[in-house]
């Protein structure tokens, strides 16, 4: 079963054993939106889940309870281990939570594709890459510690350490109140070589699927992030000064709809423009990249292409600017998006997939009808010089109305102009057209918000954001209110 059909499915059963199961399902609608408490209620004791089959263990939810909101706590005990595994399951990377969804139909004669980041993961199998931004991330323990258990009873004298200031897979919350379930040589050891322990023990009870790909992307990762040498180190901290333009720098200083519409347009409803990079930030990036494809030819090292569309291009991830592109979305992209895309999450961004793509001679010629697996998406070219390759924009649909017809006026073509920025949400459908001449470069950063997506998962009929609900609501709207009329005429 896959972490999504986990996701969206609820299952109990009870095997020969007499055990019963509990898988991860969504937490319900009215917990859906309720965090961890941050700090725990010691006066709580909680109860035991010995006797469940879980998805992580026992001890875990046993030692997690005192961080349960109010709300959760006095729920039941399905109820309580339902909001646990979520929790868990929702801190997982994403690729090893969400769907790997293709769709292929046609509209308007082009063929019409999600495209997702995941199933790159599922495709290679012998080179997998990790697609967090963790700080410290799932290994298997170290060959001295992986023998090791955790206790049956929690050692209460023990004090926990916090583990609130680093990235971690699953709550930080978890680290510290499984502390206490930790053998003794663990215990005393380094607060990384715990990290480390924990989250095995974590991935470890997740199905075997999800956990062995979480584990291969890891040391893809790892793999690559050991042996290539940076180009330009500073690419890898984000300095704002050599990054952006100083309008842009400006804008964002101000943080308010007024400073951003100074320099952003809005060229069609939900496609934002603006000045963002500076030239010597994008030659810089250009020659990172160039450099690092240089060396996957020379080491002969097979990467993982960004996407399920593209043949060619690097994932930035993959080659340690994830922070610097966390840092990127959190301070940067964010506060404009929890003004102009609030209603997809624009508020709640906690993830990305960032990477470039690259068009021209001996790459990829155009990229076909599309939606982003992204709340947000972050379009920036980088260069170089180039005929084509324009984005055409054809509205913006959810799930259910992806293939309708596209309304005159939601057509929009876009020019890439280096350095400039584009930004749209990721259900806007959209796609590039052949690069007819020249070496065409773009920076994409695929936004992602969680809680976005688990409350959409709840939420199932309408979308404001989507141009067909909006239409058949208009429509719903007109005959309600002339049935009022035939009503009233004949009163
Ligand atoms: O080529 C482009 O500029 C568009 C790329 C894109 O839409 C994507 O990678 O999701
Ligand atoms: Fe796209």
């Amino acid at each position: 079963m896959s972490s999504d059909q986990r996701e969206s499915q609820q299952e109990t059963t009870v095997d020969g054993s007499g055990t019963t199961t509990m898988r991860a399902t969504a937490a319900t609608t009215t917990f859906s939106s309720q965090r961890l408490r941050i700090n725990p209620n010691n006066e709580h004791r909680p109860e035991s889940y010995e006797d469940l089959k879980l998805d992580f263990p026992s001890a875990v939810y046993s030692s997690l309870e005192k961080y349960l909101p109010q709300q959760i706590l006095v729920s039941s005990r399905e109820e309580k281990v339902k909001f646990m595994t979520d929790i868990m399951l929702r801190h997982l990377p994403h690729g090893e939570r969400s769907r790997v969804s293709t769709l292929t139909s046609s509209l308007e004669l082009l063929p019409f594709t999600v495209m997702s980041s995941d199933q790159r993961e599922s495709q290679q199998e012998t080179t997998v890459d990790g697609s967090g931004t963790t700080t410290m991330r799932a290994t298997a323990a170290t060959t001295t510690f992986s023998s090791q258990r955790l206790r049956i009873n929690p050692n209460n004298e023990h004090r926990p350490e916090s583990y609130e200031d680093l990235k971690l897979d699953f709550p930080s919350a978890v680290y510290s109140s499984l502390e206490k379930y930790l053998p003794q040589q663990i215990l005393v050891s380094s607060r990384e070589e715990k990290v480390k322990f924990m989250t095995d023990i974590m991935l470890r009870h997740l199905p075997h699927g999800e956990r062995s790909r979480a584990q291969r992307h890891s040391v893809y990762r790892q793999k690559i992030i050991t042996n290539y040498q940076p180009l330009h180190k500073e690419l890898y901290t984000l300095a704002p000064m050599q990054c952006f333009v100083p309008s842009f720098i400006k804008a964002i200083n101000e943080s308010s709809e007024k400073s951003f519409r100074s320099i952003i347009s809005e060229p069609s409803p939900g496609v934002f423009v603006f000045d963002m990079l500076q030239p010597s930030f994008c030659e810089m990036m250009l020659a990172e990249v160039e450099n690092f494809e240089k060396w996957v030819g020379e080491t002969k090292f097979r990467i993982m292409r960004p996407n399920t569309m593209n043949k060619y291009g690097a994932v930035l991830d993959d080659f340690g600017l994830d922070s610097m592109l966390d840092k990127l979305m959190e301070s940067f992209i964010r506060p404009m998006t929890k003004v102009f895309f609030s209603d997809v999450g624009g508020a709640t961004l906690d993830s990305h997939h960032g990477f470039v793509v690259e068009y021209g001679k001996d790459r990829d010629l155009d990229l076909g009808f599309h939606v982003d697996d992204s709340e947000v998406t972050l379009n920036v070219c980088l260069g170089n010089q180039f005929v084509g390759g324009e984005l055409f924009f054809r509205g913006t649909r959810c799930e259910r109305h992806v293939n309708t017809t596209t309304k005159p006026d939601e057509i929009y073509d876009y020019s890439h102009v280096p350095g400039q920025a584009v930004l749209h949400r990721g259900r806007h459908r959209h796609g590039a057209r052949a690069t007819t001449s020249g070496h065409r470069v773009n920076m994409l950063l695929w936004c992602r918000s969680s809680v976005f997506r688990e409350l959409k998962s709840h939420q199932k009929e309408f979308s404001s954001w989507c141009g067909e609900c909006f239409c058949e609501k208009k429509e719903e709207k007109g005959r309600a209110l002339d049935a009022l009329r035939q009503v009233k005429a004949f009163d």
